[in-house]
This record gives C-alpha cells, structure tokens and sequence, in this order.
C-alpha cells in the first residue's frame, strides 16, 4: 500500500499562515497585549549578555517583540530588518522602524546606524522543537544569520505564538538556518 507522501514546505507554510491568521484574528485588543507582555517576561532573562538585540517590525498576524525591544537594558541597542531594495541581503538598522521597506514592512531609515546583532529575534510561520522553522520563504533570515554567524556567534530566538510549535518535525533544507530556541508566550524552548 502506498504510504502518502507527507505535506511539502510551500503547503505546510500555507496552511499554517492561515492558521495564524485565524488565531491571531479571534484575539481581542486585551488578550493579545496580555500574550506580548508574557513573551517579554519570559525572553527578557535570556537576553542580558546582548548588546545588540534585532527584533521585527511585526507583520498583522504575528506576534509583536517590541514590547522586549522596548524592556531592554540602556547599555543594549535594539535593531530591525532593513532592505536597500528588494534584491538587496538583509541588514539591521538601528529601531524605531520609521518608513516603508521594499517587502511591506516599516523599518528604519537608511541613515540609522548599521548593527550586527549578537540576538535575532526571528520571526516565522511555523517551527518545531529542534529549531527547524519555516519562514516567508523568501530566504531572508536564512541568508542573514549564515552571515552573521560566519563573523561571530549569534543566537537565533524564534518568536512566535504558542500554537506555531509544530508538534512533529518539519522538513529541513540544506540552506535552513536552524533556531537556537524559541520563545511564546508560556514557555521557552532550548533546541540545540
Ligand atoms: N515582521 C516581519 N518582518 C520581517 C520579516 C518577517 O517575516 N516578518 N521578514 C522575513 O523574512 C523580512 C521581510 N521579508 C518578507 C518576505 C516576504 C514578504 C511577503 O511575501 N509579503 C506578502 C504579504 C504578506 C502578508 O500577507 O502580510 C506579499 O508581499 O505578498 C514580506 C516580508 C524582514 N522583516
Ligand atoms: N544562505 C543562503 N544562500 C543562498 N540562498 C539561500 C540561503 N538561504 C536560503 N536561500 C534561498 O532562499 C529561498 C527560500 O528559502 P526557504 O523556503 O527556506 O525560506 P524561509 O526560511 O521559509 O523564509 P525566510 O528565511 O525568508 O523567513 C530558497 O530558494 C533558498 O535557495
């Protein structure tokens, strides 16, 4: 009997982005700022040693980490995604997130200071325990953190809701930059 074949990353990324925007679209103005502050306090102990933290304009249905960007310590920058174009690699900037980027995003102006961040808070569409994550499928924080990580260690911390951990393993491309832990609003999540 044939054994079917499980779901490909652009089907399981579909299906889970809509899933994310169904839950994220049911909370109220309330709830969701109660998941944010949760998230914080729970990232915030990870993050002390950090001197430079880059976090994400959020997207409608993600969750938002500006409220860690926001708690940080006066000695750590906070830093965003920002694009000279749309062909262009991914860098960070220095926050607030003041102008449209090229992929429909807010970041910072192209005159904010450049930061290599030793924490990315990454944002996905779906991840499992061991790190593996599926993103916009753009490739972009894939490329960036061979990069970053090519000059020092940097540690990779996926945000996401509670209900993007996948409960099985997902499927792992060669290029995939694997997450160092995840963080949701109830718990955090060691993957190496
Ligand atoms: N909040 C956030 N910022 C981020 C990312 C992300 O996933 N989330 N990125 C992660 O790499 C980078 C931007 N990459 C992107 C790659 C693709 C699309 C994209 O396909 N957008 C859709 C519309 C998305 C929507 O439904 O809102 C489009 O243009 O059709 C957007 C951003 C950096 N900044
Ligand atoms: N380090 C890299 N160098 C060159 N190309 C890369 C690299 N990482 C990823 N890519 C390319 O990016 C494309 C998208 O990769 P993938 O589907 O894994 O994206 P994703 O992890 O879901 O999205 P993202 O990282 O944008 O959030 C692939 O076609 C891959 O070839």
């Amino acid at each position: 009997m044939a054994v079917p074949s499980p779901p490909s990353k652009p089907n399981r990324r579909q299906a889970a982005r809509d899933a994310r925007r169904a839950f994220a679209r049911a909370l109220d103005a309330d709830a969701r700022n109660a998941q944010e502050a949760a998230l914080a306090a729970i990232a915030l102990p990870h993050l002390g040693s950090a001197r430079a933290v880059a976090g994400y304009h959020p997207m409608r249905d993600e969750i938002s980490p500006l409220a860690i960007l926001d708690a940080l310590t006066p000695g750590q920058a906070a830093a965003l995604p920002w694009f000279a174009d749309r062909d262009s690699r991914m860098m960070f900037r220095a926050a607030p997130a003041t102008e449209p980027g090229p992929w429909g995003v807010l970041q910072p102006p192209g005159d904010a200071e450049a930061l290599a961040p030793d924490i990315v808070l990454v944002p996905l569409v779906l991840a499992d325990r061991h790190g593996t994550r599926i993103g916009l499928g753009k490739g972009h924080y894939d490329r960036a953190l061979a990069h970053l990580r090519a000059a020092s260690d940097v540690k990779a911390i996926g945000v996401a809701w509670d209900m993007q951990i996948s409960e099985d393993a997902l499927p792992a491309d060669p290029w995939d930059a694997p997450l160092d832990a995840i963080v949701t609003p109830s718990r955090w999540i060691d993957c190496r």
